[in-house]
């Protein structure tokens, strides 16, 4: 039954052993609900009795005070049970799931966030994971004790009474009926209104991410009513959704009351026939207020339950993505990248490497060259397992690579992409990025060696300045200059560094080339070249074009060959010559 209770709501096994805790405590719950019906039935009988015989009412007057008191500490202790195993379970498994889909995203390939909707994943990690806390709070578990609970009492109340009894329960069935008899409908108009909402939050997010290009072509006015479009149709897909859900829950719960007038009229007939004591007749009564109290919370709630299947998919299809493991040690010979008849394609059907092969060795650069698209970047990323390739093998001093866990891998790799990322904090904490119980005097050092001590001290607080969001408050090739102090703190065998395209001025280029030959000293570096002068320095030059290797070879060899490398430096040469006598 664990096993079952963890696969249908995707539970840890604690998590499931909790559940049926909570079910267990809800259920003693609602049964006590009973309690201080039969102490009032009891203490009514007695006075009845004692009416009848001339005592004394007060003589017992403390064993029923006595009993009462009995009940509130036993209601008190049961829903005291009921909170510790419902809430704090429950917010205790909460935080496992949270931690358990961080830790999925965590391994896996890169791949899966291309092929996923940022926002959606977003909405699954907050807004989903929040709406499950809620539901195994206060909905799911109850929801099966309600069930259980009044099956019980169902079965007391018929083994007492099954005229009354019937008169009472003949609702519950027609009130569940109506409700899950709506379910369809609820899915689709819920299931509108998820998309709906996903919609608007798209919206937002690219329009934040995009307001620099839509003021400079004035199309705010465009975005504003493009949204608002969409807001409309999310208000009017959460009013159906409502509608849907609350005509049949509120109709049900009204049904249920039905079933208070039942008792009454038949209680009153079987009273007036003397087939039942006005003691039990009030007894019946209060049962039916307290049976229905419960059931008609259920209800209420039962739309929210419906959702929470929809829910557990969208996060059991992250939890099932095949993630990317492999050996938790790697102690490769040497640190020489061999890609041995790679095949990759980021999409099926259109294969973006087709056979690449070559060697990038220890000690050396290798500049991987092409035309657009040709696949140098896939290359790079590919070398420290971004993705895991569909053919062929990458191995580091020896090793598969795709035996090899990523995180471990990644220990010995260190990047400079062009697209450098730097996170909302100081330019100190930015840059110990690269080794974090580096020291302040490491972190310093680093940013000499890459020529971006000058620019911090020139700032505000120095390096203890704030770094904007995305370190938008740097130009592009001081952004670069940090990631490359990041690199050389890291101090990792791997280099792999992606040339900046965008012209720099002189200046902030040649820091950049003096902060790369720091960095790159004794290192395996593939680099992948935009600049004659990276090219022209480079140990090994591989020429990548449609997905293969076009050539290979030193610099100085593939300039006497009659080929793409040939052609291509010729052309960057006469570009060169050309702006210069232009200007
Ligand atoms: N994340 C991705 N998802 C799908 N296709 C991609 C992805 N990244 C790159 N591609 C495609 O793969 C091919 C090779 O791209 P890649 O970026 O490796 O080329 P490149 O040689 O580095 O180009 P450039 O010099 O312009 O950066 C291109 O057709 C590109 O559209």
């Amino acid at each position: 039954m664990i096993r079952k209770l963890q696969h249908v709501f995707a539970l840890s096994e604690k998590g499931a052993r909790d559940f049926v805790k909570a079910v267990m405590w809800s259920f003693f719950c609602n049964i006590s609900l009973m309690l201080p019906v039969g102490v009032v039935m009891a203490t009514l009988q007695y006075l009845l009795d004692t009416l009848e015989t001339g005592g004394d009412p007060s003589a017992k007057v403390l064993v029923y005070t006595g009993a009462a008191a009995a009940v509130l500490l036993l209601l008190f202790l049961l829903h005291y049970f009921q909170y510790a195993s419902l809430y704090l379970a429950t917010y205790q498994e909460s935080a496992a799931r949270r931690i358990s889909l961080a830790e999925t995203l965590r391994k896996l390939p890169l791949s899966f966030f291309g092929t996923r909707d940022l926002s959606d994943l977003t909405a699954t990690m907050i807004a989903d994971c929040s709406a499950l806390d809620q539901m195994f709070s206060h909905y799911i578990p109850q929801l099966f004790a309600s069930i259980f609970s009044t099956i019980f009492i169902g079965i007391c109340m018929l083994s007492i009474n099954w005229r009354m009894a019937l008169a009472v329960l003949w609702v519950l069935p027609a009130a569940v009926l109506l409700t899950t008899g709506s379910k369809k409908l609820q899915d689709v108009f819920g299931t509108q209104n998820i998309l709906a909402k996903r919609a608007v939050t798209d919206a937002i997010q690219e329009d934040l991410e995009t307001i620099r290009d839509i003021k400079s072509c004035n199309r705010q006015e465009t975005c504003m009513k493009k949204l608002d479009a969409l807001l409309e149709r999310s208000e009017r897909s959460s009013i159906h959704s409502e509608l849907a859900t609350g005509v049949f829950v509120c109709s049900a719960q009204a049904f249920l009351r039905i079933g208070l007038a039942t008792t009454v009229l038949v209680g009153a007939g079987l009273l007036a026939e003397g087939q039942l004591s006005f003691l039990y007749f009030l007894g019946f009564l209060f049962a039916a207020a307290r049976l229905y109290d419960p059931i008609g919370l259920v209800l209420q709630n039962i739309a929210a339950t419906f959702s929470a299947k929809l829910k557990i998919e969208r996060m059991r299809a992250i939890q099932e993505q095949p993630v990317q493991t492999g050996a938790e040690v790697c102690e490769p010979e040497n640190y020489d990248i061999v890609f041995d008849h790679v095949k990759f394609s980021y999409r099926a059907h259109e294969s973006v490497l087709k056979d690449v092969s070559f060697t990038a060795r220890q000690g050396q650069v290798t500049a991987l060259v092409g035309p657009s698209g040709g696949g140098k970047s896939t290359a790079c990323k590919l070398a420290a397992r971004f993705w895991d390739i569909q053919g062929g093998t990458i191995t580091l001093g020896g090793i598969d690579i795709s035996t090899v866990d990523p995180e471990t891998l990644l220990r010995h790799y260190a990047f400079v992409f062009q697209d450098v990322v730097l996170f909302r904090d100081t330019i100190l904490e930015n840059i110990r990025l690269g080794r974090r119980d580096a020291t302040n005097e490491e972190v310093y050092a680093a940013a000499r060696a890459a020529r971006c001590d000058e620019f911090i001290r020139e700032l505000p607080q120095g390096y203890q300045t704030m770094v904007g969001e995305n370190g938008s408050t740097l130009s592009g090739g001081e952004r670069q200059r940090i990631s490359i102090a990041r690199a050389l703190l890291k101090d990792a065998p791997v280099i792999l560094l992606d040339e900046a395209t965008a012209s720099l001025d002189v200046e902030n280029e040649t820091a950049i080339q003096d902060a790369i030959s720091q960095l790159v000293k004794n290192k395996t570096v593939l680099i992948i070249a935009h600049r004659m002068r990276t090219v022209a320095g480079a140990d090994h030059v591989v020429v990548l074009t449609d997905g293969c290797v076009a050539q290979q070879g030193t610099p100085q060899e593939l300039m006497a060959q009659e080929g793409l490398y040939r052609q291509m430096m010729l052309r960057q040469q006469e570009s060169q010559f050309g702006s210069k006598n232009h200007s």
